[in-house]
Parts: C-alpha cells; structure tokens; sequence
C-alpha cells in the first residue's frame, strides 16, 4: 500500500495526516505548542518549537500505525497564513514569528495605506489589516532596525517548516497573496509594492504553484522520522486554501465554515478580476489559476479555548458543550462578541473588543458556554452575508476544524446560517487538502477534482430548523448592533489595558 502525508501548521497545534492511495485516512498523529503572548495585542511562536513538534508528529504517525517508511510516497504542506519568519543570510530565524493573530501594527496599515492609496487594492487586492505580512516587515523595520539589517529573506511559517524538513527555500501563491506583496491576479511579487517600501525584491522567496515539488527530505529529517530521503516534497497552500481543497470546494457556488483558532466563510472564484472593495479578503486559491473571497473572524475557536482555560480549566470540550444542551437559544438573553484580539470581518477594528451583554443573576456556565458558541457563529454569519451581497450563491457549506468536531455546533450552524450544512469524515480539512496536493504532485491523479471524488467522503448534513432559524434571525439583529454600541467604550477602555 502507498501513501501520502499532509501536514497542517496549525496555531494550536500540528497535525499529520496519513491518507492511502483510495482516500482512506489510516493515520493521524498531533502536537501542540504555545503562543507567546507579551502584550496586549502581541502573538508570536518560536519557529522551531513548529519543527520540533513535526518531526515528532510524523515519527509519531510512522511508529504509531506500524506503516514502511518506504511506502510513503510523497508529503505536502498546509499552514496558518500570514505569519512573518525572517530569515539570516545562512537561512536561520532572526527573531519569534509574528502571527497573523498580532494586532500591534495598526501604524503600519495606516502608512501603507496613506502611500498606496487605491493602487493596494488594484494589485493586493485585499486592504492593509494588521494580520498581514507586510505590515510586520515595517513594523520589525522601524522598532528592530538592527535585526531587520541582518534579515535576508522573510518567509511565511509553512515555507519555513518545509525549508528547514528539506532545504528549499519557496514561496507558493495562496500564502504569498496573504502578504500584501503579491500581485494577486497576476501571480508575481508586486516591484510597485515592494518598492515604495524598500523591501528588496530579493527578501521574497521564488513563487512556485502549490503542486510543484520543491525538494526531497534532507538524511537527518528523513533518519528522524523514518521517512524515505527519496520522497516528494510538494509545495502545499495557505490553510483555508488547504481546507478549501481538503472540503471539495473547488467550483463556483462551493463555500466553507471553518472553525479553527480564527473562523472563516469562505467561497470560490474563477477570476481574479472581482472587487470586494476591501469588504472581504480575496487570495489565489490552491487549485491553479482560481481564487476565493473569505471574511475572517479572528477569535473563533480561540473565544471557546479562551473561554474554557479561564473559566473551567477541568472540563473537556465535550463536557464544556453539553451547556449547549442544557440551555436554548439565545441563552436566556445572553449575547457574546467574539473580539478577544479585535476584529477583522466585517469590523477591521484591531483595537476593538469582546463583550458579554445581558447578563442575569440566573446565569451559570452553560449559559455563557452557549452565548460564546453562538456569538461565534453569529459573527461568521456577517461574513456569509458579506459573500452573498458580493454575489455569491450560497446554498451550503461544508464545516471543517475544531468547531466541527461538535453535532450540537454543527446543528447551531444549520440554523443560524439558515442553510444546509455538510460535515465531512475528519474535519481535518487542511491537512487533507495538503495530502491531495501531495497525491496530485505524486501524480495519482491527473487533477485536484479527479482527487476529490476519490479522496472527500462526507458524513451527515445538518438541515435548518424552521423555528429555531426564526428565533436565531431576531437574535442576529440584536447582535449585529453590539459592536457599534460598544466602539467607543472599548476605544475609551483600551488606556487600561497595561499588559
Ligand atoms: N470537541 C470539540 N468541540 C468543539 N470545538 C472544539 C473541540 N475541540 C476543539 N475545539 C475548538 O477547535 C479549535 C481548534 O481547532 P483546529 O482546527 O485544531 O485549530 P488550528 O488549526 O487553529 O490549530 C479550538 O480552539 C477549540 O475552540
Ligand atoms: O489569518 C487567517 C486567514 O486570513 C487565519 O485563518 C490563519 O490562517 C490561521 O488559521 P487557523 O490556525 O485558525 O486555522
């Protein structure tokens, strides 16, 4: 039996996935690691904690399903977007990566903004928000001068972890197009973007498609893991392109809910010549020459983490959202804006933040577990409206990630999102859209959607319940005015945030 490997970089963790010739995922394997949180605002990892945790993850995924080694035939990336990794002269990491999740550069939007005016959004095509990657280069240019003199290349961190696994250094475009340095359409780092920056061209890794075979294993990685050195390394995608490809959505029309550590709405596009005036994000997708336009919340599955380490640190997510059965929608008047780290769709507001409205003397956990799921979910609904003003169709959605993982979640979605919803046989959507690329580039299959049928099962549908819809589109008026009342006080209260 053959097989391929994909790799998820998550934020919260690694995750492998062994997936055979048929389709059959035979193996999963996982680790985590930490944010490093020194401010408010401030998100980094330390780079090598994400090798580290991979070369467990996959040795772990070889010894654990007793597979040869020798029968993998190939291995592909997916990865959190955005993230900055700089890079000295001999290829090692000048400083922790910044993360898209990293709100401190609020200034530097707003210098890119003032040089660039609308010409951003003529070759980005998206508009300058604090996750993105360029922003950090300036924000390491002007507060760490001395390091950004030593930097060479900068790389995004699923570039970086199959640089350091097989010595090639590239860059692919679904992950480049989260720079703001990409010419989106066109498929080329943006001279005219770079330039009025004084970011040197050279700082920015050769583009390759997310197919294309950047390399082999280097001998001390393959020794590592129990991996053959001779096995195909292939480029791979930004995650939400990899959970696109790993959900089947692949053709106009498909869309996806996916609840990881951020949440997105994402859905398809054949051209890159739409304009979403800066409304939603739109990248180059992995699947060649398509597109897709995404709104992002920023804390989604982090709210209910958040929620659980502060609140009950005993509890397993599964007992956490029992409360989702003990208690009704709208939580006995309880409503939860998920802007723990601010906000990017539909709200660019990095300085913004959460607030618990509504609250009772008869509120106990349950009730705040299910205001925070629901208020979650409310907030990717602003994102799904967004697409269908812009356009899109919207029938169905495929769920992946965490947020997946729970029936009563993945109902809440049907009728807050008042559509159906698919669930897939593993919701672990990126990393199998990173084995399919891998099984393309390994050339089992002549193209992504040949691969789909092969490779994609789904496994329940979730169908919206007339009466609960109905309650649920009161509730989502009541909640779409919450961020607006409470803008200025959270303008007000950020003079008291001190850490
Ligand atoms: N059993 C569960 N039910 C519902 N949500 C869960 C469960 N387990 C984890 N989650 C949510 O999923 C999130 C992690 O999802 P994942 O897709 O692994 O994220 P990432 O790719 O960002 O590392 C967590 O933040 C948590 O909120
Ligand atoms: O910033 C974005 C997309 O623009 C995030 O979606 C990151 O790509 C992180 O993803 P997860 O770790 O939540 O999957």
């Amino acid at each position: 039996m053959k097989y391929v490997i994909g790799v998820d970089l998550g934020t919260s963790a690694v995750k492998a996935l062994l997936v055979n010739r048929e389709g059959r995922v035979c193996g999963e394997a996982s680790r985590d690691y930490p944010l490093i949180q020194e401010r408010s605002g401030y998100n980094e990892q330390d780079p090598e904690l994400w090798v580290k945790a991979t070369v467990e993850a996959l040795r772990g995924l070889v010894s654990d399903t007793g597979i040869d080694g020798n029968d993998v035939e190939g291995m592909s990336f997916s990865g959190q977007m955005h993230g900055l990794v700089l890079l000295d002269g001999e290829g090692n990491a000048l400083r922790n990566a910044i993360l898209w999740n990293d709100t401190r550069t609020s200034e530097q939007c707003r210098e890119i903004e003032a040089k660039l005016g609308k010409r951003l959004l003529g070759i980005a095509k998206n508009r300058a928000l604090e996750g993105f990657t360029l922003p950090k280069l300036l924000w390491v240019k002007r507060h760490e001068p001395e390091l950004f003199a030593k930097a060479a290349a900068f790389v995004l961190p699923k570039d970086y972890l199959r640089y350091r696994l097989t010595g090639h250094l590239a860059a692919e475009y679904s992950d480049a197009a989260g720079t703001l340095l990409l010419d989106v359409a066109n498929r080329r780092w943006s001279e005219e973007i770079a330039g009025a920056f004084g970011i040197p061209l050279s700082m920015c890794p050769p583009l390759v498609g997310s197919e294309a075979k950047v390399g082999t294993l280097l001998p001390a990685i393959a020794g590592q893991t129990g991996l053959p050195e001779f096995m195909g390394v292939f480029a791979g995608g930004a995650d939400n392109a990899c959970g696109a490809i790993g959900a089947g959505i692949l053709s106009e029309g498909e869309t996806l809910c996916s609840i990881g550590t951020s949440g997105v709405v994402l859905s398809y596009r054949d051209s890159g010549d739409n304009d979403y005036a800066g409304k939603l994000h739109f990248f180059n997708h992995g699947k060649k020459d398509s597109f897709y336009a995404m709104g992002v919340t920023l804390a989604a599955g982090y709210s209910l983490s958040w929620f659980k380490e502060t609140f009950a640190p005993e509890a397993s997510f599964d007992d956490l959202l029992k409360g989702l059965e003990q208690t009704t929608a709208g939580a006995n008047g309880l409503l939860f804006t998920p802007y723990l780290v601010g906000e990017r769709t539909p709200h660019a507001d990095a300085a913004t933040r959460a607030s618990f409205v509504g609250m009772d003397a008869s509120h106990g956990l349950p009730h705040f577990t299910r205001a925070v799921v629901e208020g979650i979910t409310f907030s990717l609904k602003e994102s799904l409206e967004l697409l269908r003003d812009a356009g899109h169709d919207i029938r169905s959605l495929v769920s992946i990630g965490g947020g997946a993982k729970n029936e009563t979640w993945l109902q809440m979605q049907a009728d807050i999102f008042g559509v159906d919803i698919h669930r897939l046989e593993s919701e672990q959507g990126p990393a199998l859209g990173a084995a399919m690329l891998a099984a393309c580039g390994c050339g089992w299959f002549e193209s992504l959607e040949r691969c789909a049928t092969m490779f994609i099962k789904r496994s329940k549908t979730f169908r919206p319940n007339a009466r609960q819809a109905e309650r649920y589109a009161d509730l989502f008026r009541i909640y779409g005015q919450v961020y607006e009342n409470t803008r200025q006080l959270n303008e007000e209260l950020s003079a008291f945030r001190t850490s």
